[in-house]
C-alpha cells in the first residue's frame, strides 16, 4: 500500500510555495461550461486529483478540456450532455457544482446524488431549494438528483438556513443566466466565493456583493469564455504555517494571503507563533513554547473547519489544555482515534475535543480518513519519535500537490513509498472491489 513515511525531529526552514486553491478552481471549472462563446483559460490550476475528476466530468459532458502545466483550457461552445454519473460524484462531492451551470444553460441537469462522507452527512437541500425558488423542478430518485426548467429560470429571493459554500456557488451560477434579479441572503462569504464571482463577472455576468452575506445577481442573456487566475489556497498555506510552527522552524509561505487567513493567524499568535508580512508571502516563526488555546470552527470569516485537524496537531504540543469545537460538520473528528495511536491525549465530548498537551508523540501506522486528517497526521509525524506511516493517500492527493516533496524541501525527513509488490496487488484488488 502506498504510504507517506515521516521520521520526526527535524526543524523546518526555508520557503514553500502555495498552489491555486482547490475550493476556488472546482467551482470555476464548473462555471466555465456556461460560456456559449469562446474558450476559458484558467491559470494557476493546482495539479490535484480533484481537478482531474472535474476535468473528467466536463469531458464526459462533451466539453473539450485540456490541462497544460497549470493552465486549463475549456471549450464548451458545442452542445453538452447534462449528466454526471456516480463514478465522478463518488470520488468528489464538488461534482454537484455542475448542477447550477447546466440547469441555467440547458434547462436540465442530472447528477448522481452525493452520499455522506467521513466528515458528515452533507446534504444538498439548500442548493435544491435555490433552484426551486428560481422555477426549476427537482426529482430525487434511483440515486440521482435531476433538475428541470421548461422555461428560463426566474430570478428569486433565496434565504440560506446556513451559509453553505456549495449552495451559494450553485445558486449564484444558476442565477447568472436567469431572467431578472436573484438575491441570496445569508450567503457564504469565503474568498473562494469572491473568486467565483470575479470569474463570472469577467464572463459577462452581473454579480454584486460577493464576500458579504447578501449577494445580488442580475441575470444576463449569455456568457463568454475568459482568462482567469485562481487565488492561492489558504488551507494549503495554513497547513505549511502549522508545519513551521510545530517544528519551531522559520518558513516563508510564498503566496499566502494574510487577509484570507485572519482567524488562523490570530489563533496561532495566541499560541505564541510569530508572523511577518513579506513581499512574496507570510513568514512564520515557531516559538520555543506553544501556549494552549480554544477554538470553534465557523463559516468564514470564522475559523475554517478545513484547518481544524491540523490545528489539533499543533495543540498536542501546547503547554496545557486546549478545546476545539466543531460546528460546521457533525462528524469531523475521525483523526482523533488516529492521533491516539500516536500517544496523543485527546478526548471527544459531544462536538468538542479536549486536547491535553504537551505530549511526546510516538510514530505509528495511521490512516488518512479525509484529506485534512491526512495532512494533520503528517504534521504530527514531523514531531513524533520514530516513524509515522500514513496510508489512504488518495484523500491527501485530492487537496495537496506533492506535500512530501514540499516538506522535504523544508528539511523534513519524509518520503512516499509505493509499498511491496504484494501490498500493491492487494490495494489494486481492494480498489476494484470498492468500485463495484
Ligand atoms: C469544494 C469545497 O469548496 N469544499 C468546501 C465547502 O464544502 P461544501 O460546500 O460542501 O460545504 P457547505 O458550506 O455547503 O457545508 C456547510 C454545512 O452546511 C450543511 N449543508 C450544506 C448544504 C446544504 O444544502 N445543506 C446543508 O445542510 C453541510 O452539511 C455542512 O454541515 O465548504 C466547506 C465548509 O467551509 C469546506 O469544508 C469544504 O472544503
Ligand atoms: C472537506 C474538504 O473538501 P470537499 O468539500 O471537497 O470534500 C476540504 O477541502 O477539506
Amino acid at each position: 500500500m502506498e504510504k507517506i513515511i515521516v521520521r520526526g525531529g527535524r526543524q523546518l526552514n526555508g520557503t514553500v510555495k502555495v498552489e491555486g486553491a482547490k475550493n476556488a478552481v472546482l467551482p470555476v471549472i464548473a462555471a466555465s461550461v456556461m460560456a456559449s462563446k469562446g474558450k476559458s483559460k484558467i491559470h494557476n490550476v493546482p495539479a490535484l486529483a480533484d481537478v482531474v475528476t472535474m476535468k473528467d466530468v466536463l469531458s464526459h459532458m462533451n466539453a473539450t478540456i485540456h490541462l497544460h502545466h497549470n493552465t486549463l483550457i475549456v471549450d464548451a461552445e458545442k452542445p453538452l450532455t447534462t449528466e454526471a454519473p456516480f463514478e465522478y460524484v463518488s470520488k468528489m462531492r464538488a461534482s454537484v457544482l455542475v448542477l447550477g451551470p447546466m440547469l441555467a444553460r440547458y434547462g436540465h441537469a442530472k447528477v448522481a446524488m452525493p452520499g455522506g462522507c467521513a466528515i458528515g452527512s452533507r446534504p444538498i437541500d439548500l442548493h435544491l431549494k435555490g433552484f426551486e425558488a428560481m422555477g426549476a423542478e427537482v426529482h430525487v430518485g434511483n440515486g440521482f438528483v435531476e433538475v428541470f426548467a421548461d422555461q428560463p429560470l426566474q430570478g428569486a429571493k433565496v434565504y440560506l438556513d446556513m451559509p453553505s459554500v456549495g449552495a451559494t456557488e450553485n445558486i449564484m451560477m444558476a442565477a447568472a443566466l436567469a431572467h431578472g434579479e436573484t438575491v441570496i441572503e445569508n450567503a457564504a462569504k469565503e474568498p473562494e466565493i469572491v473568486d467565483l464571482a470575479n470569474f463570472l463577472n469577467k464572463m459577462g455576468a452581473n454579480v454584486i456583493g460577493a464576500g458579504t452575506e447578501i449577494i445580488k445577481i442580475i441575470g444576463v442573456e449569455s456568457l463568454h469564455g475568459v482568462s482567469h487566475s485562481i487565488i492561492p489556497d489558504r488551507i494549503e498555506a495554513g497547513t505549511y504555517m502549522i508545519a513551521a510552527a510545530i517544528t519551531g522552524g522559520n518558513v516563508l509561505v510564498e503566496g499566502a494571503k494574510s487577509e484570507h487567513l485572519r482567524s488562523l493567524i490570530s489563533k496561532m499568535e495566541e499560541m505564541g507563533v510569530q508572523f511577518f508580512e513579506e513581499k512574496n508571502g507570510l513568514r512564520v516563526i515557531g516559538p520555543k513554547e506553544l501556549l494552549p488555546t480554544d477554538l470553534k470552527t465557523l463559516p468564514h470569516p470564522g475559523f475554517p473547519t478545513d484547518m481544524q485537524s491540523q490545528m489539533m496537531a499543533l495543540m498536542l504540543h501546547a503547554n496545557g489544555t486546549s478545546v476545539i469545537t466543531e460546528t460546521v460538520f457533525e462528524n469531523r473528528f475521525m483523526h482523533v482515534e488516529e492521533f491516539r495511536r500516536m500517544n496523543a491525549k485527546v478526548k471527544i465530548e459531544g462536538r468538542s475535543v479536549i486536547v491535553e498537551g504537551p505530549v511526546a508523540l510516538e510514530g505509528a501506522e495511521v490512516a488518512a480518513t479525509d484529506l485534512r486528517a491526512g495532512a494533520a497526521l503528517i504534521l504530527a509525524g514531523l514531531t513524533a519519535e520514530g516513524y509515522t506511516r500514513v496510508c489512504e493517500l488518495k484523500h491527501i492527493d485530492r487537496g495537496y500537490v506533492d506535500i512530501t516533496g514540499k516538506l522535504a524541501s523544508l528539511g523534513a525527513d519524509i518520503e512516499r513509498t509505493k509499498g511491496t509488490q504484494e501490498e500493491m496487488m492487494v490495494a489494486e484488488q481492494m480498489e476494484k472491489i470498492s468500485s463495484l
